[in-house]
């Protein structure tokens, strides 16, 4: 379970990008942040990856109270967690392989072990013929399934997708969220921040759409609300 309590978050220059968010994810869960532009979606998905420390507030992730975690304890956290970004962020000069072989790497397995995981990863997401092109020779999607391929690598508890479909046709996009729903259905939590409404119609999750952040929905598709807006001020 993950658990936000009057989380806030007021940037150094002074920007205030969340208010006073409470939360609760349960383990398995598949939940979309929504909201438009500047209501906070990635600023919630940074702190629960620990990029960024919140002003106020506290997170639980099971046991962990991760808001105050520093160094190495914050490398240890993110062995759960894998983060897919909309611009990909791989190395460009690497080729598939090796960037999906980067977070084990890290974490000092031998070259056997990363070798057959890998392969087995990169088998999942459809790209194992293609383990030595370096990423500018793949098109969008292929880049991204190597980005969720690397998220995915350490076995994460948790998946965090910041607008992940943003930069894909359709037929792309919906082929990403094939493989979230099938990530999930393994038992990994996964949270995506979207503006995807056609992605959050063909694919319906509980969905917490934020404003000015502040939480101002929580619904599941069944229509229960899981939370209360706040009132205005
Ligand atoms: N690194 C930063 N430094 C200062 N202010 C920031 C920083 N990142 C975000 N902000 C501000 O915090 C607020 C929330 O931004 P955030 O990126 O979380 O919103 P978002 O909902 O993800 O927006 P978008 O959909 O446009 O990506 C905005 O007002 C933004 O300008």
């Amino acid at each position: 379970m993950i658990q936000l309590f009057n989380i806030g978050k007021i940037y150094q220059n002074g920007a205030p990008a969340l208010h006073d968010i409470s939360l609760k994810i349960p383990d398995g869960d598949f939940v979309y942040v929504t909201g438009s532009s500047g209501a906070g979606k990635s600023t919630l998905l940074r702190l629960l990856y620990c990029a960024e420390k919140p002003s106020r507030g506290q997170i639980l992730m099971g046991e962990r109270n991760t808001t105050r975690l520093r160094g190495r304890n914050v490398s240890y956290l993110r062995r759960d967690i894998g983060f897919v970004f909309q611009d990909f962020k791989l190395l460009n000069s690497r080729t598939v392989l090796e960037n999906v072989a980067l977070p084990l790497q890290v974490q000092g397995l031998s070259r056997h072990e990363i070798s057959t995981r890998v392969y087995q990863m990169l088998q999942y997401v459809g790209l194992e013929y293609k383990l030595q092109r370096k990423p500018l020779e793949l098109s969008g999607g292929e880049q991204q399934r190597v980005a969720i391929a690397r998220a995915m690598i350490v076995n994460p508890r948790l998946l965090l997708a910041d607008e992940p479909t943003g930069n894909l046709d359709h037929e792309l996009a919906v082929e990403i969220m094939e493989m979230f729903t099938r990530i999930n259905e393994t038992g990994t939590t996964v949270l995506i921040a979207t503006h995807d409404k056609e992605m959050l119609e063909l694919f319906p999750h509980r969905t917490v759409v934020l404003h000015a952040g502040n939480v101002v929905s929580d619904v599941t598709p069944d229509g229960v609300a899981t939370a209360i807006a706040p009132e205005e001020e």
